[in-house]
Formats: structure tokens, C-alpha cells, sequence
């Protein structure tokens, strides 16, 4: 059943990174609590829903790359983490998926920095409009979190402390624009397999150290101080990411020896990032690093930057969060 509606809506999606990431047991329902810290980065992908047309407009998923990035492993199908979130909010206002969604990625595909979180959150605030859907926010956050953990999260945007399965989320005061170099790897890693590994690593007597308090990591992003908040990044993935790819090893002491306050594997992997001590710094740090061998492509990027929002189209009444975050120079590269 095809419905008229409005003209295609675009919008634009940030990639996360979780400056703490703290890892609970294994849950029955086969998750890990998680207390963590995301911030939302300047590397982003914009999602366009169209409406279907009969015999013109098919329903589906088409997929691009933008700034270089391999979207060979992104399935253009059902399975879409963008189409599942479109199916999930037709199920929620009772309507048929009769969209076209395109994507324009530039987030790393299967690098830890949630690229298809932020298409299916994308896809829903893009739809959302596009229907003209009288949806408050929550009701979209809890289509987002049904979709995935970090579903709300690209939503959400700035910085903000994440538990649960890490979709409930709280605002965290972030004055400061922090810079960041990416390292992208040449190959994917896979989220539930990083978890596993880390299970198993878990279960011999050498396990790894946990990650601290997430309160320091709070007061360095209120002070602002790139310097406090390097001292303080850490990921509980890190180990199991490390563990299957022994070559982070070399990338993140390299992102260091270039000249960066710190590095952190970037939630999953194998994206590692480099906090660097302003923009200037940054773009220095990715020149050593580029040429260091050590990973496949870098890029500059900083944070915090909004959540998704509609660049082009109809925004509908379901607007995304306010937030309380300096969205940083330019907003978005
Ligand atoms: C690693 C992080 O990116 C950190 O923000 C996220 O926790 C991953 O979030 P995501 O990719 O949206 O993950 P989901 O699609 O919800 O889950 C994929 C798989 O990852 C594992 N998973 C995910 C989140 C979580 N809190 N515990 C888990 O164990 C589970 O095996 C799950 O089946
Ligand atoms: N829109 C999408 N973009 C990228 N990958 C997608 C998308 N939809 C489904 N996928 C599948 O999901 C896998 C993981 O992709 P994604 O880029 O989201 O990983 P990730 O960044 O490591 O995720 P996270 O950080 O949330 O754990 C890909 O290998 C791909 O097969």
C-alpha cells in the first residue's frame, strides 16, 4: 500500500566513540551491562528516505561511499540495520516499509564506531519526517534501542553516559571541543565475536584489568582538559580486540609515538582513536600516523557533534533531543 507523502528526506548521522567503556558479565539474554561514555564524532554518514513509487521508486535499501570508504560487506537488503529500523517504526505507527533508503556512508563499516547504528537512527528520524509522524521523542528512542544498543545513542548525539545494554542515556556536560585522529583498519571485527572473546579471556586466571570509575572521566570532560581526559580513556573491549587482531598493538603505540595524548580501541574495533591536544596537533598526528603503515586510512575528526538531524526535508514534529553540548567548530566536517 503506497501512501503520498511528502518530498525525500536527508539526514545527517554521526559515528560514536565511547571514551570509558565498562563491561558487566554475561547476561541470560546473552548481553553485557555496559556503563559508558559516548561521544558523538564528526564523521558521519546522511541517510535519504524516499517515499516508493510504483513501477519508479522500489522499496528497499541502495547503498554509496562517500570519502572512501569499502561498502562492500554493507548489505543493500532486508537485513540493513536501516531497513530493520524502517520495518521497526512502520510496526510501531502500523504502516508498510514503502520507502527508499539511501545511504552515503563515510563511517568505517564494522570498525566499532556504530556506522550502522547510525544509519538505522538515521533512517528512523528520516522517516519519521518523511510520514509526518506525530511520535514524541521517547517513543523514537525506544524504536531505536529495540533496534540496537547504540541506535539511541546516534540519536542522541553530543556526550552522554550510556548503561543498560548501553541504550539508556544521560547528558554529560562537555564544554570542549576535543580533536581526535581515526585510524581505520583495513579489515572488519565483529561486535558479538569481541564480546565472546572477551567472556573467554575473562574466564582464565590472568584475566584482564578492568577499567576504572567512569566519575574521573565525568569531571575531566565538565574541566574540559584534553590532557585529564587522555589519562583516563579506557575500553574493556580493548583487551579482546587486541586479543583477535595483535596488530592494534602496533597501531595504537604508533598513534602515540606521532605525537597523541592517548589512544583507545574504539568500542569493538579495530578502529583505534588518538586524542590529540588541538586541531593543529591532530592534523599532524594523522600525517605521521598515515605514513606509519599501521592501519589503512586515517581521518581528523572532532567531538562532541549533535545527534542525527535532518539536513534537507521535512524534520517532522519528532525532532531529536536538545541537547546541552557545544557542538564544536563547524559542527560537522
Ligand atoms: C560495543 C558497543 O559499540 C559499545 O558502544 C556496543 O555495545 C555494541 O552495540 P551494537 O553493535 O548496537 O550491538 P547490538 O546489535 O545490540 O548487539 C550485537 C551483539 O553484541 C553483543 N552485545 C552488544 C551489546 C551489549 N551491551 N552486550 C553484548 O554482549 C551481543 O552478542 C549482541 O548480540
Ligand atoms: N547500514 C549498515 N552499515 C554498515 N554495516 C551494516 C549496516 N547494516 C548492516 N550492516 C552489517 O553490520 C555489520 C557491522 O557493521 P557496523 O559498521 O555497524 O559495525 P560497528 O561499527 O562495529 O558496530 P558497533 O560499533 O555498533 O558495534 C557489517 O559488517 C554489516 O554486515
Amino acid at each position: 500500500m503506497f501512501s503520498a507523502v511528502g518530498p525525500p528526506v536527508t539526514v545527517r548521522v554521526p559515528a560514536k566513540i565511547n571514551l570509558h567503556l565498562a563491561v558487566g558479565d554475561l547476561r541470560p539474554d546473552g548481553y553485557h551491562d555496559l556503563v559508558t561514555v559516548f561521544q558523538a564524532l564528526s564523521l558521519t554518514d546522511e541517510v535519504t528516505v524516499t517515499a516508493a513509487v510504483p513501477g519508479a521508486i522500489e522499496p528497499g535499501v541502495s547503498v554509496g561511499a562517500a570519502d572512501g570508504v569499502d561498502v562492500s560487506e554493507v548489505p543493500a537488503d532486508t537485513t540493513n540495520l536501516a531497513w530493520r529500523a524502517v520495518e521497526a517504526l512502520g510496526r510501531r505507527v502500523d504502516r508498510a516499509p514503502d520507502v527508499r533508503v539511501g545511504l552515503r556512508k563515510a563511517i568505517p563499516v564494522a570498525g566499532g564506531m556504530a556506522g550502522g547504528s547510525a544509519d538505522a537512527a538515521g533512517a528512523l528520524l528520516a522517516t519519521a519526517g518523511l510520514w509526518r509522524l506525530d511520535l514524541g521523542r521517547d517513543a523514537l528512542m525506544e524504536v531505536a534501542a529495540e533496534v540496537g544498543s547504540d541506535v539511541a545513542f546516534a540519536l542522541h548525539g553530543g556526550t552522554a553516559l550510556g548503561t543498560g545494554r548501553g541504550e539508556r542515556l544521560v547528558p554529560v556536560l562537555s564544554r570542549h571541543t576535543f580533536h581526535w585522529v581515526v585510524a581505520v583498519a583495513d579489515h572488519g571485527l565483529s561486535t558479538p565475536t569481541v564480546f565472546g572473546e572477551l567472556d573467554r579471556l575473562r574466564a582464565r586466571p590472568e584475566a584482564p584489568r578492568r577499567v576504572g570509575d567512569v566519575e574521573p572521566v565525568l569531571e575531566a570532560l565538565a574541566s574540559g582538559e584534553a590532557r585529564s581526559l587522555a589519562l583516563l580513556l579506557g575500553n574493556d573491549l580493548q583487551a579482546a580486540a587486541v586479543s583477535l587482531d595483535p596488530g592494534l598493538r602496533r597501531t595504537l603505540r604508533a598513534g602515540v609515538d606521532a605525537g597523541a595524548l592517548a589512544g583507545v580501541v574504539s568500542g569493538s574495533g579495530p578502529t583505534c582513536v588518538f586524542l590529540c591536544d588541538g586541531h593543529d596537533a591532530a592534523v599532524r598526528v594523522a600525517a605521521e600516523l598515515a605514513g606509519a603503515g599501521v592501519c589503512r586510512t586515517v581521518r581528523v575528526a572532532h567531538g562532541p557533534v549533535p545527534g542525527a538531524r535532518v539536513v534537507d526535508g521535512h524534520g517532522g514534529s519528532t525532532g531529536p533531543p536538545p541537547r546541552p553540548v557545544d557542538p564544536g567548530p563547524g559542527a560537522y566536517a
